[in-house]
């Protein structure tokens, strides 16, 4: 596994050693050891699995209470995914750092807690699995606008996005609940 860095300091694509061969390929997608060794001590409590159709937008999400870490990666088709930083104390806070993960890349990321994370879907269809450091805690689940133009996330969509109805009512930055 191979570390590279983003325009955020703490959000990182890790692109895992594929092993291909006539049959196909293998690659290691979690080992605590061996990312432990890269300086990523990470323990997960739930595994997620979504499916979506090309110019889906899911998200920005964050939980204020129970922030999720999160490491993403894509088994079909492709996605541009995002994380902002949400932290009021970091230097980077309410910037933003996007990468496209495919089936192709192979690339996953990790979404440190403190970051809200979303994806729009750029292939015909996307099969989206990630890991996450804390439990879902729908109560303390929060929506950030992915249209925000304080943000300017320039999503690839080759239509309207299609949104769930809290992600048509998110929060812009200004007015959201963010982190110490
Ligand atoms: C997140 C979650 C959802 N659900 C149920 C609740 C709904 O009945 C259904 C769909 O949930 P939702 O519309 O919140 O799914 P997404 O819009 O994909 O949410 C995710 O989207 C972005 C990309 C994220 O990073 C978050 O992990 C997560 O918020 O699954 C669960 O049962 N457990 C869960 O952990």
């Amino acid at each position: 596994m191979r570390l590279v860095a983003t325009d955020l300091p703490e959000v990182l694509l890790i692109e895992p050693k594929v092993f291909g061969d006539e049959r196909g390929f293998f690659f290691e997608s979690w080992n605590r050891n061996t990312l432990a060794g890269l300086g990523l001590e990470l323990d997960f409590v739930q595994d997620n699995h979504s499916r979506s159709a090309r110019n889906v937008l899911r998200g920005l999400h964050y939980q204020i209470q129970h922030p999720q870490g999160k490491l993403v990666r894509v088994i079909q088709g492709e996605v541009f995914d995002v994380a902002v930083d949400l932290r009021r104390s970091s230097p980077t806070f309410g910037r933003w750092s996007g990468f496209m993960l495919s089936a192709e890349n192979k690339r996953m990321a990790w979404i440190p807690p403190g970051f809200a994370h979303g994806f729009c879907v750029t292939s015909n269809y996307a099969e989206f699995l990630y890991k996450t450091t804390d439990y879902w805690h729908p109560e303390h689940e929060r929506s950030l606008r992915w249209d925000d133009p304080q943000l300017a996330i320039p999503w690839p969509l080759t239509g309207e996005p299609v949104l769930a109805a809290k992600d048509q009512a998110g929060q812009f930055l200004a007015d959201a609940e963010v982190y110490a």
